[in-house]
This record gives structure tokens, C-alpha cells and sequence, in this order.
């Protein structure tokens, strides 16, 4: 029973021990809100929302963290060249974030620091490397704050690397900088950079680098030390090499086990806007459901790549309907839902690493034996029990209205028909059939529809 987790700085597969008994601190890095999701962007958000969901079911009490990163050299390129101001790209490419999590059943984090709410975390973290000997503020007049790099012998122990053969960090001026590879704590202002993305430090205006924004939030929400730090496996060199290492060097242990999930590629690459094989989430929900694109995903292991094509996730897709038509079939079970055993190998699965592949092929095995037993409703009960700590059962009101673009068709359908009664209601009203006016009335009311009667005429909305 105890849940056993591949620890990328480890390198091996390791008992679960929280620091706390019963408790699970966990920190994702989330993304920076820069453009439109795309398929390989909520690949993380959906494996440590399993993850999550895993360890509450065991008996956790799991604090999850997943921060956005709303201030960076991208969000404001972007910005600048779409002519607007970074902080509303920001917002509204947030926006669909959500909007894609929510349809892929990816429940909210129990936080989700935004970075540019953390700035005096940062600088007191910033402050303390320096107090430490850890830092310093670059010599060129730049206002850079630098890590040192030299001065932390642990550098490189999450990556298993040495100093010397380090690539040198690509976030400033080399100039300003002790040593290439030292990393941006803070950045000074550029006068080409507009002022409201910039805030006071002791060094001047300027904004923190990225790596820092992820030790000063986790601190804040997790403390010094917690048990998991999660994300994709790009992220391990430099962002959480340097974020281990900031924190270490502020005297914080940090993580206990690193997890990282692979990526999802096209054509054996990673998918990418910059590259231009990307897809993004809403052009997927034109044509498949949330559930059957968060099935497909995972139907993977977390930590083996995925090479996207539709053609897979037709496959995936059929096979979870597969699911669906057995479930149909034995609806007596759908209040059991709840009650059903998960049967051992199951557990199993999920207990070693979040087998979910190995998981779903004894979700497939409960579906024959159901398909094939006199009364199916016993599998149907365990069947949904599967489901539902995978976030993928299909009786889960939140599957209701499909996510996506099913909630658009939605509105649309209900807005021409709730318009259509609405002209009888008119069209009763010019003939002073207030009777019939007031029917009309009434029965949308009973739908939970109210109406308001406006100079532009009449308007409705969800009671
Ligand atoms: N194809 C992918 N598979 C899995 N995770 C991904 C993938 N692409 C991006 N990510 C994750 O999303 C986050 C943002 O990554 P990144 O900025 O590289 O994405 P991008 O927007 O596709 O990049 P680009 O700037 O090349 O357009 C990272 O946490 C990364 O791990
Ligand atoms: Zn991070």
C-alpha cells in the first residue's frame, strides 16, 4: 500500500514518505501565459492532477501548487507585438487556460500563485542569497541580480552535472556576470521595456527572473521544505537545477522527490508554437470530448513520451467509448459509483509510479468480465470507482455540458429556443393575451430561466 514514485534526482523509484504523516505538499510549475494552450501545455496540469487525486484517495491531505508565471521576456514580445499591454495577453491567455483545464477535468489547484503578486517574496529571497554570499548585483549598472554560481558547490546535482560543462545562461548581458552560467535573479529595467512591468528593488526597477519566482512562491505556500516538485521534463535544466539551487543556498531544503512528465511530440518532436506543430486545445474540442482527449492522455505513462495524431486519439476515443456503452448498459450501478471496490491490481498500478497504462488495461479487464457476467453491475460499480479516481467518470457532472464548444453550441441552442418563446410571448402581449403571456412567462421560469424586460427588448438569463 505504500505508493512508490520515480525521483528524477535519485534516478530510481522510491517509497512515498511524506515529511508530515498524512500530508502531501506538492508544487507544480505551471505556464507562462503567453499564447493559447496547446496539447503538450496541459500534459502536466492533467498527470499531477492525477497524481493529487492518487494520493487524497490514499489518505492524503495534499496541498497542490500550480503558479502561473504572468511577467517574462515572451509575454512581453508578444504583447508588444500584438500591440497591446502585456498584462492584458497575460490575463486573457490565462483565460483559456482555465477555460482548457476546466474542460479536461483538471480541478484548481488549492492555490495558484501568480508571479507577479510574489514580487516582495522575491526580493527578500533575493536579498538573503546576497546576505548569504550567494548573489550579487552585477557591476555593468544594469541592476541585474546574479546567483553565483561558483559560490554553491551543490550546483548541478539535480542534473548530475558539473560546472565546467555547463551551458552558459542565456537570460543577460554576459558582461555584468562572475561567471557565464550565473542565472538572472533580477532583471533591471530596459528602457525599451514598459514601466508597468517593471517594480522597485534595491537595485532600481526591474523584474525577477524566472527561476526565482518558483522558490519564493513555493516557500510562501509549501514552507521550506516539502515533498514534490513536479513539471515537465524540459524544465529540469536550467529551471529547476537553479530553483533547487537557490533555495538550497537560502538555507531551504526544498523538494523531497522530483517528478517530471514527458513530452507529447509531433512527428518525434517536441510539440511546440515556436516550431509550428502545435495544436491547440480548443481545435481538439471541436472534435472530441474533454473526457476522450484526458483518457487518451492518459492512457500513457507520465513519464513515456506521447507522439500525438489523430489517428491515436480516434483509437482512444473508440476504446473509451467502449467504457461508456458498458456503463450504459448497467445503469442500476450508476449510484454505486462511489462504492465500488477498486480491485487490487488497479491499486497496484497506480501505487507504482502511476502506472495509468497498466491501471487502465484492469479497467478494460473488469469491462470484458462485465460484458460478459449475468448481472454486470457489480463491474460497472468497480468500473466507475476506476473511472472516477482517474477524473474521467462519465456520470461526473462535470463531464455534463462535454467542456469546450459543447458549452457554446449549448448557449446557442437554448438562447434560439428560449427567443422562439419569447416572441409568443410578444406576439400574446400585442394581442392583450396576458394569459398566455404569463404562461410563456412562467414556464421558462420553472426551467430556471428569468427574464428581464429591457429597451432593447426582452433579455434572459440563468436564474
Ligand atoms: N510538447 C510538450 N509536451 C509536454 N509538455 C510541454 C510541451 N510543450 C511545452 N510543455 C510544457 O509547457 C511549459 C511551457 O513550455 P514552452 O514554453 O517550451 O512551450 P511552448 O509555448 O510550446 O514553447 P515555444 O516558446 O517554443 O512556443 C513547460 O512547462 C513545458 O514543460
Ligand atoms: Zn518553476
Amino acid at each position: 500500500m505504500t505508493i512508490r514514485l520515480y525521483d528524477t534526482a535519485t534516478r530510481d523509484v522510491r517509497d512515498f514518505e511524506p515529511l508530515e504523516a498524512g500530508r502531501a505538499g506538492i508544487y507544480v510549475c505551471g505556464l507562462t501565459v503567453q499564447s493559447e494552450p496547446h496539447v503538450g501545455h496541459v500534459r502536466s496540469g492533467v498527470n499531477f492532477d492525477v497524481l493529487a487525486r492518487w494520493l487524497t484517495h490514499r489518505g492524503y491531505d495534499v496541498t497542490l501548487i500550480r503558479n502561473v508565471t504572468d511577467i517574462d521576456d515572451k509575454i512581453l514580445a508578444k504583447a508588444a507585438e500584438q500591440g497591446r499591454p502585456w498584462y492584458n495577453l497575460a490575463a486573457a491567455m490565462h483565460r483559456q487556460l482555465d477555460a482548457a483545464y476546466t474542460a479536461l477535468n483538471v480541478a484548481p489547484p488549492t492555490y495558484e500563485p501568480a508571479a507577479t503578486g510574489h514580487v516582495p517574496e522575491m526580493l527578500e529571497l533575493i536579498e538573503e542569497l546576497i546576505g548569504k554570499g550567494h548573489a550579487y548585483a552585477a557591476e555593468d549598472g544594469s541592476g541585474d541580480v546574479y546567483f553565483d554560481v561558483r559560490s554553491w558547490p551543490a550546483y548541478g546535482e539535480l542534473t548530475r552535472q558539473g560546472i565546467d560543462d555547463m551551458e552558459a545562461a542565456g537570460d543577460a548581458d554576459p558582461r555584468g556576470k562572475r561567471d557565464p552560467r550565473d542565472f538572472a535573479l533580477w532583471k533591471g529595467a530596459k528602457p525599451t521595456e514598459p514601466i508597468t512591468a517593471t517594480w522597485p528593488s534595491p537595485w532600481g526597477r526591474g523584474r525577477p527572473g524566472w527561476h526565482i519566482e518558483c522558490s519564493a512562491m513555493a516557500g510562501k505556500y509549501l514552507g521550506p521544505a516539502f515533498d514534490i516538485h513536479g513539471g515537465g521534463v524540459d524544465l529540469r535544466f536550467p529551471h529547476h537545477e537553479n530553483e533547487q539551487a537557490q533555495s538550497r543556498a537560502a538555507g531551504r531544503p526544498f523538494a523531497s522527490f522530483w517528478l517530471h512528465n514527458a513530452w507529447i511530440t509531433t512527428a518525434g518532436e517536441k510539440m511546440s508554437k515556436s516550431l509550428g506543430n502545435s495544436l491547440t486545445i480548443p481545435a481538439v474540442l471541436e472534435r472530441y470530448r474533454g473526457i476522450e482527449l484526458r483518457y487518451y492522455l492518459l492512457s500513457a505513462h507520465y513519464r513515456s513520451h506521447v507522439e500525438f495524431s489523430f489517428e491515436a486519439l480516434d483509437e482512444a476515443a473508440v476504446g473509451f467509448r467502449r467504457i461508456e456503452t458498458f456503463l450504459a448498459k448497467a445503469p442500476a450501478a450508476t449510484d454505486d459509483a462511489r462504492l465500488g471496490e477498486l480491485p487490487e491490481a488497479f491499486a497496484a498500478a497506480m501505487d507504482d509510479d502511476l502506472g495509468t497504462p497498466a491501471a487502465l488495461a484492469v479497467l478494460f479487464d473488469t469491462v470484458r468480465e462485465g460484458n460478459r457476467a449475468e448481472d454486470p453491475r457489480p463491474h460497472a460499480a468497480r468500473v466507475r470507482a476506476m473511472l472516477d479516481v482517474l477524473g474521467l467518470d462519465p456520470a461526473d457532472p462535470v463531464w455534463a455540458t462535454g467542456g469546450g464548444r459543447e458549452v457554446e453550441r449549448l448557449t446557442g441552442a437554448v438562447d434560439a429556443l428560449v427567443g422562439a418563446l419569447l416572441e409568443q410571448r410578444q406576439q400574446a402581449r400585442a394581442a392583450k393575451d396576458f394569459a398566455t403571456a404569463d404562461a410563456v412567462r412562467d414556464q421558462l421560469q420553472s426551467a430556471g430561466i428569468e427574464v428581464e424586460d429591457t429597451p432593447d427588448g426582452p433579455k434572459w438569463s440563468l436564474g
